[in-house]
């Protein structure tokens, strides 16, 4: 249901592409990662399929729709949580997501339930009425989480979900992913947390320089190169172990 076609981005400024000629294919109700060393081009190939940047060349559909033609009908489709937090820190959880809640046409008492019952799953319920600025990392994660999908996305778009929060926050995102997706809904997340990947994910696909070096199950990857215990050995007899560093 996503299919992505030799799609490609260089940005302006930079000297190389940041995803090269990548075709890729995602069944619906997938839970799949995208996984890859630093730069390897996973936030630019999300927010592509997010409609957050243009590809340079290139396409893709969701459900059949595409991001030239059907840009808000893609928008009510799709659910997108970013890396950086977009939470108004003097406003309180529940205020911020009633916000977020109107820029889908949501409001009135279905709107309040549908807030109180995720906040619910998430274990926030009583801290509806606390400021933001108050909150931990892990818990304005798990906001940013609910302001994403108070529209009921079909597919879910996350870039690093479980980045800096700890064991607890991380299972509680990962627990409710996992209750959405039985729900119906495609997940496709980035992570550089392989044992996660390997345990929550259908399939993954590795990328690398802007381009993808391997994808399929977990445990088909691990039982297709030798010696591999888990993904981290795939991952890293795929990609090396050098650095990645770069500015
Ligand atoms: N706005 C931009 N302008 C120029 N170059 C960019 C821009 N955004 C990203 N890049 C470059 O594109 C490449 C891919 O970056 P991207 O953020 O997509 O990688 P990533 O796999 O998400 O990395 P990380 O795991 O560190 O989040 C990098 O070389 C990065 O420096």
């Amino acid at each position: 249901m996503i299919n992505i076609e030799q799609i490609s981005k260089k940005y302006k400024s930079a000297e190389s592409y940041s995803v090269k000629d990548l075709d890729l294919f995602i069944a619906e109700k997938e839970i799949f990662g995208l996984l890859g060393p630093n730069g390897a081009g996973k936030t630019t190939l999300i927010s592509m399929l997010c409609s957050l940047i243009k590809p340079t060349s290139g396409a893709f559909t969701i459900n059949g729709l595409n991001y030239k033609n059907n840009k808000n009908q893609l928008k009510q489709l799709i659910g997108i949580v970013p890396q950086e937090y977009a939470l108004y820190p003097t406003l309180t959880a529940f205020e911020n997501l009633k916000y977020f809640g109107s820029m889908y046409g949501l409001k009135g008492k279905s709107l309040d339930d549908k807030i109180n019952d995720k906040l619910d799953q998430l274990g926030l319920l009583k801290f509806a009425h606390k400021k933001i600025e108050t909150f931990s990392g892990g818990m304005k994660r798990r906001i940013n989480l609910i302001a994403s999908l108070l529209h009921n996305p079909n597919v879910l778009f996350l870039d690093e979900p479980t980045v800096g929060v700890d064991v607890q926050s991380k299972n509680v995102i990962i627990d409710f992913l996992q209750n959405l997706n039985k729900e119906g809904a495609t997940i496709i997340y980035t992570s550089h947390h392989l044992n996660e990947a390997e345990s929550f994910c259908t399939r993954v696909a590795i990328v690398d320089q802007g381009q993808l070096i391997a994808k399929g199950k977990p445990a088909e990857l691990i039982k297709s190169q030798e010696g591999a215990q888990n993904l981290e050995d795939v991952f890293l007899g795929l990609t090396g172990k050098g650095l990645r560093d770069s500015a």
